[in-house]
């Protein structure tokens, strides 16, 4: 086929017990006997060889070699694996032997490319691959799984087939209508498939984002008074002292963004400024509005309020909350996210002041309350999130595969609106039915640019470059 064999070390780099060198292209057969002696190896068995510089006859190492011979491959092409000890010298001198037979190395996602341009993967297949392994999550890893695994790239080939059956039903009609062969009601159940396709295409879009937020990480936003331990909180559920902590009120100021999981789910963390209504300090109003801005736009706002100043109060639980978040001017802003829906939380700290009795009472009004000081009380805390965060990010599965990506959003969303262009055509009495065919033509398109059945050699190009070497 022309393609250059190539060649990469596709273990990780550094020091380790066993790493992968893949082979890929016309020659890797002859590279295994050159390099080991092994002629007509057992496609797809490891076979315990001493590896050899193929000009030299010096001895590199001693390990697995395997051969895949094409299609049936990853890049579907002609591959072999070397699995030797995972030491520098070694694979430099495993890579220098391979230089040697004129092979190349492989530039980063250059075997998935191939194994793209082979058929082997869909462009949403890759993607899923190129989230697999950037997975830092459970539930990142199960969401790139089921891509990888093709449950996108299923839907989306069957709907691809449905607009190509009617393309090719409505290019009937349009020829043969005069004769009276065709069924007067094609145009019908074509236009009632179109409909249904429409239909799902939309539910599959109002999906509330989830795969996109799994994917990226739930931007999560501690935010409410100062002092209340909006950065102890911070600090406990990353394990570790990121944010300065101190009894002064106004300590925060530049929001602090980390990086956490729990159980499982990616968390974009944010602790802000706390929300003082009277400062006339610049920099802490400044942080102020940051945080709002911030609170604005996060996927979860966790409101976070001093048990004692509420226990003071003497007010009910849900007034007390109420004008707590009115005091902070928060209600435009919480009322969006919906207060106690899947978006928000309202946590009361410092349980550690209050009296067991006390904590009791609140646990038993379904109260959320904690202590950061004495770290109490955060099982309860964590699982009320993680039910959360199971509502926002979903559970995708095989038979429900949800959007993971923008780019795929982009696409859908003018996939329908072709459709709509279509329905609309179609509907007029004296309406040029190859102008609307055309319609569903470009509504295929979009959806053949997020599989790559359509290919822009941009796309492909940013796709593959997010890959390691050896990918
Ligand atoms: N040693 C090693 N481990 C690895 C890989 C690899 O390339 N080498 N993989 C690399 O990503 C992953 C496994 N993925 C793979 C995907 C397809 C094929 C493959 O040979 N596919 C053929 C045959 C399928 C079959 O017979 O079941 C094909 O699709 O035609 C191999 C590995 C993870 N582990
Ligand atoms: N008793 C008690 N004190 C706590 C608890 N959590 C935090 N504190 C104390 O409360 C004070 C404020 O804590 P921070 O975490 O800085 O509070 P903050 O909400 O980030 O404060 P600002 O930056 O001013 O908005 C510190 O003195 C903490 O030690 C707790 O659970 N119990």
């Amino acid at each position: 086929m022309g393609n250059s064999t190539i060649y990469a070390l596709s273990s990780g780099q550094g020091k380790c017990g066993v790493a992968v060198v893949r082979i890929s292209g016309g020659e890797a057969l002859e590279a295994l006997r050159k390099m080991t002696n092994l002629t007509k190896p057992e496609p797809r068995k490891a076979f315990l060889r001493k590896i050899f510089d193929p000009q030299t006859g010096e001895i590199i190492d001693r390990g697995l070699c395997l051969w895949f011979p094409g299609p049936n491959s990853f890049t579907g092409e002609d591959s072999v694996e070397f699995q030797v000890h995972g030491g520098p010298a070694i694979l430099e001198s495993l890579m220098s032997a391979l230089a040697k037979l004129e092979f190349r190395a492989a530039e980063s996602g250059e075997f998935t490319r191939r194994a793209f341009f082979n058929d082997k993967l869909d462009l949403t297949e890759v993607e899923g691959l190129a989230d697999l392994i950037d997975a830092e999550t459970e539930q990142q890893r199960k969401l790139a799984l089921l891509q990888a695994d093709g449950s996108l790239s299923k839907l989306y080939k069957k709907w691809r087939e449905s607009l190509a059956q009617s393309v090719a039903n409505l290019e009937a009609y349009i020829d043969f209508s005069e004769d009276d062969n065709i069924e007067s009601d094609v145009l019908n159940r074509c236009n009632e498939t179109l409909r249904d396709l429409s239909l799902n295409i939309k539910t599959h879009l109002s999906d509330g984002r989830k795969g996109e937020i799994l994917r990226n990480g739930i931007r999560t936003v501690i935010i409410g008074e100062p002092n209340v331990g909006k950065s102890s909180l911070l600090n406990y559920l990353v394990q570790r002292n990121a944010a300065i902590v101190t009894p002064i009120a106004g300590t925060t100021r530049d929001i602090v963004e980390l990086n956490t999981n729990i159980s499982g789910y990616p968390i974009l963390l944010a602790d802000t400024a706390g929300l003082a209504k009277a400062t006339t300090d610049v920099v802490e109003q400044e942080g102020i509005r940051r945080a709002k801005i911030y609170a604005n736009n996060a996927d979860f706002v966790i409101l976070m309020a001093d048990a004692t100043v509420y226990l003071n109060s003497r007010k009910p639980y849900e007034e007390y909350v109420r004008d707590y978040i009115e005091n902070l001017e928060l209600k435009d802003l919480l009322l969006k996210k919906g207060v106690l829906a899947e978006n928000c939380v309202v946590v009361m700290n410092k349980a550690d002041l209050l009296n067991d009795q006390t904590k009791e009472r609140l646990r038993a009004d379904r109260i959320t309350v904690i202590s950061c000081a004495k770290e109490e009380g955060f099982q309860e805390f964590l699982e009320t999130m993680t039910h959360n965060f199971q509502k926002i990010c979903g559970n995708p599965s095989r038979e429900n595969p949800t959007i993971s990506q923008n780019r795929h959003r982009i696409h859908l969303i003018k996939c329908v609106e072709h459709l709509e262009n279509y329905f609309e055509l179609s509907s007029t009495a004296e309406y040029d039915m190859v102008l609307a065919v055309q319609e569903i033509r470009n509504s295929m398109r979009e959806l053949g640019k997020i599989t790559g059945h359509v290919s822009a050699e941009q796309i492909l190009d940013i796709i593959f470059k997010t890959f390691c070497i050896g990918k």
